[in-house]
């Protein structure tokens, strides 16, 4: 088995009341994450992505489909499927009344961890909280918050760790902080990491694979530079001697204007050339300063994607 996580026509229908209607949040997405990588899954806001982890941690029951997490069906082992699986939220639910070592301690009773294999010291100190063990949760920060989160959800050694939207609203240090933790997870330990971010730089540095999911149905999956390779359009941007007037440019090329004066040339490659592009505007007399290219990221994959919704 080299998947960590197997969906198979997962559906969920969330049940109306007398204000609203029943949705379908999932209409049968099928999603294969393989071990050891670092996954993205992606979508806009309602597209479904926390409705697919909630129902990976055994938060929200599905209406159907197969779920194997690790290999377990979550129907038939839902004890084995959720103990390989750590999930931190993404809202800040912390109990006031214990400090970080407590509250890990009691994760690991929830889980069954037995004392001998606990490994609080180890975990506080990985997620940088080892001073503050035993501070007051009250007098942590928003950021200690947020570390703690993650190691309550390692305290059971879950082989898959999945994060929902865990840098939302941090700041910059915070950030760096969270992503060095979780490659070394993955690099070190071989933990197959889920995350999904509204960053998609964030997507774009950190997964070596990305499924985007929009109106709860698969969109597209792919290896992320596969995906990034997908738009073959490119963007050739010239930046002239002198202001210029108009230039023709050959059929399937858009031409925009910078705000300083550069011309933004939007072709693809397998129509035109770059060659062809820099003879059309040399051809319409104007002096070239200075020339580069731009490539597609994953916010023109997205777009292009999800366009209309
Ligand atoms: N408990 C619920 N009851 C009814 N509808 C729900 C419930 N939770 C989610 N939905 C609906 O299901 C759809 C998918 O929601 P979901 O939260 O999974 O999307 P998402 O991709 O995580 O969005 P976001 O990025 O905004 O968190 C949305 O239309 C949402 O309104």
């Amino acid at each position: 088995m080299s998947n960590a996580i197997e969906i198979e026509g997962l559906r969920k229908v969330y049940a109306g009341d007398g204000k609203s209607p029943e949705k379908e949040a999932l209409k049968g997405l099928d999603l294969d994450i393989p071990k050891g990588s670092i996954f993205g899954l992606l979508g806009p806001n309602g597209a479904g992505k926390s409705t697919t982890i909630n129902i990976l941690a055994g938060l929200v029951r599905k209406t159907s489909g197969k779920v194997r997490i690790w290999g377990f069906d979550q129907d038939v082992n839902p004890r084995q499927s959720r103990a390989a699986i750590g999930v931190m939220p993404q809202e800040l639910n912390l109990d006031p009344f214990f400090s970080p070592a407590g509250a890990l301690e009691v994760q690991a009773g929830l889980y069954g961890v037995p004392k001998r294999d606990r490994r609080t010291a180890e975990i506080l100190d990985l997620v940088g909280l080892a001073d503050k063990a035993d501070a007051y949760a009250r007098t942590l920060s928003g950021g200690m918050r947020r570390r703690l989160l993650l190691a309550k959800a390692l305290v059971h050694h879950p082989q898959i760790l999945v994060l929902d939207e865990p840098t939302a609203g941090v700041d910059i240090e915070l950030r760096q902080m969270l992503w060095r933790n979780v490659r070394r997870l993955n690099e070190e330990r071989g933990m197959t990491i889920i995350l999904t971010t509204h960053y998609l730089e964030e997507a774009q540095e950190m997964c070596d694979e990305i499924a985007i999911v929009n109106h709860g149905e698969l969109v597209v999956r792919d290896r992320t530079d596969a995906l990034l390779n997908r738009l073959d359009g490119k963007t050739m941007v010239i930046t002239p001697e002198t202001p210029v007037g108009d230039v023709p440019v050959p059929d399937g090329v858009t031409l925009d204007r910078r705000g300083d004066g550069a011309l933004a040339l939007t072709y693809s490659r397998g129509q035109v050339s770059a060659a062809q592009l820099l003879a059309a505007v040399q051809d319409a007399g104007v002096a070239i300063r200075d020339v580069r290219t731009e490539e597609a990221d994953l916010e023109d994959v997205f777009v292009s994607l999800t366009h209309g919704s």
